[in-house]
């Protein structure tokens, strides 16, 4: 993927718009990402490995939120079930057109992987089709709260026994003190990863209206309530996290 770096918000803006995904962001998406989520490069390849134990032979993979197909490409590396197909779904035109351009790439440089469609729809919208692996890796935070139960109770029914949903989010804490240090410590790294502070305030009034993070007790019990009968954290750095759910 190309590397071009992200100085979306390096100069002052009179006023800061609600973060999209649009073209500006798609050309710097995977050094914006690396930079801003703690974990991600760790949290993708895992996924691809944690997916392997779970995808079954003759159902879909699905990866919701796509954006340039990260996951996707992860899943292609790591499972080897036969006759699984690859859906990577985003609403994003500008990421769905250079996601499909980043898997010919892949496809050229492999050979026998999985079969990958990617679909620009709202996941809200999906049929989902018998499915053994859906991850939503950082997508949740950005569909309205009101509508996560339904979206979670589609997936929960379109999981096979013994599939899974990988869930992962940018956390919240009920304490203050907790919430007060992770958010901190998720600045230093943004710091650290070169951002100055102007970039980082001017990112966080983007963001604040268009991603809603829950804490880990809403997600648990969310996905209990959509019908998973466990939910297994298995990734955590500073306020970002990934879980297993077992339907
Ligand atoms: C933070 S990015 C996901 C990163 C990606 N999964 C990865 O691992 O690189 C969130 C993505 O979700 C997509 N998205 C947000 N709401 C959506 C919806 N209702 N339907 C489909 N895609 C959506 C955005 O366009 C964006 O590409
Ligand atoms: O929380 C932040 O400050 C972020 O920048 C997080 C986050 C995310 O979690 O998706 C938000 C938007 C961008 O897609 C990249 C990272």
């Amino acid at each position: 993927m190309t590397q071009l770096p992200d100085r979306i918000y390096a100069t002052p803006q009179a006023r800061v718009a609600d973060f999209v995904f649009n073209e500006d962001v798609v050309r710097v998406f995977p050094d914006m990402i690396k930079r801003s989520v703690p974990g991600y490069p760790a949290i993708v390849e895992n996924i691809g490995v944690i997916a392997a134990q779970f995808a079954q032979p003759n159902t879909c993979l699905y990866d919701l939120g796509c954006s340039l197909g990260a996951v996707t490409q992860a899943l292609r590396r790591h499972v080897k079930a036969d006759n699984c197909r690859v859906l990577a779904v985003d609403n994003s035109a500008a990421m769905v057109e250079r996601c499909r351009e980043y898997l010919h790439a892949q496809d050229s440089m492999f050979q026998e992987l999985l079969s990958v469609e990617v679909i620009e729809r709202d996941i809200l919208a999906l049929e989902f089709q018998p499915s053994s692996l859906v991850a939503l890796n950082f997508t949740l935070q950005f569909i309205a709260p009101e509508q996560r139960p339904a979206l979670l109770g589609a997936i929960r029914r379109a999981l096979v026994p013994g599939g899974a949903l990988i869930l992962s989010e940018k956390l919240r804490f009920a304490d203050e003190g907790e919430q007060q240090l992770l958010t901190d410590l998720h600045i230093a790294f943004k710091r650290a990863n070169g951002y100055s502070e102007l970039e980082i305030a001017q990112k966080r009034s983007a963001i604040e209206n268009v991603m809603k993070p829950d804490s880990l007790e809403v997600h648990r019990q969310r996905l209990l309530d959509a019908g998973f009968s466990k939910v297994v954290p298995w990734f955590q750095c500073l306020n970002f996290a990934s879980l297993i759910a077992l339907p």
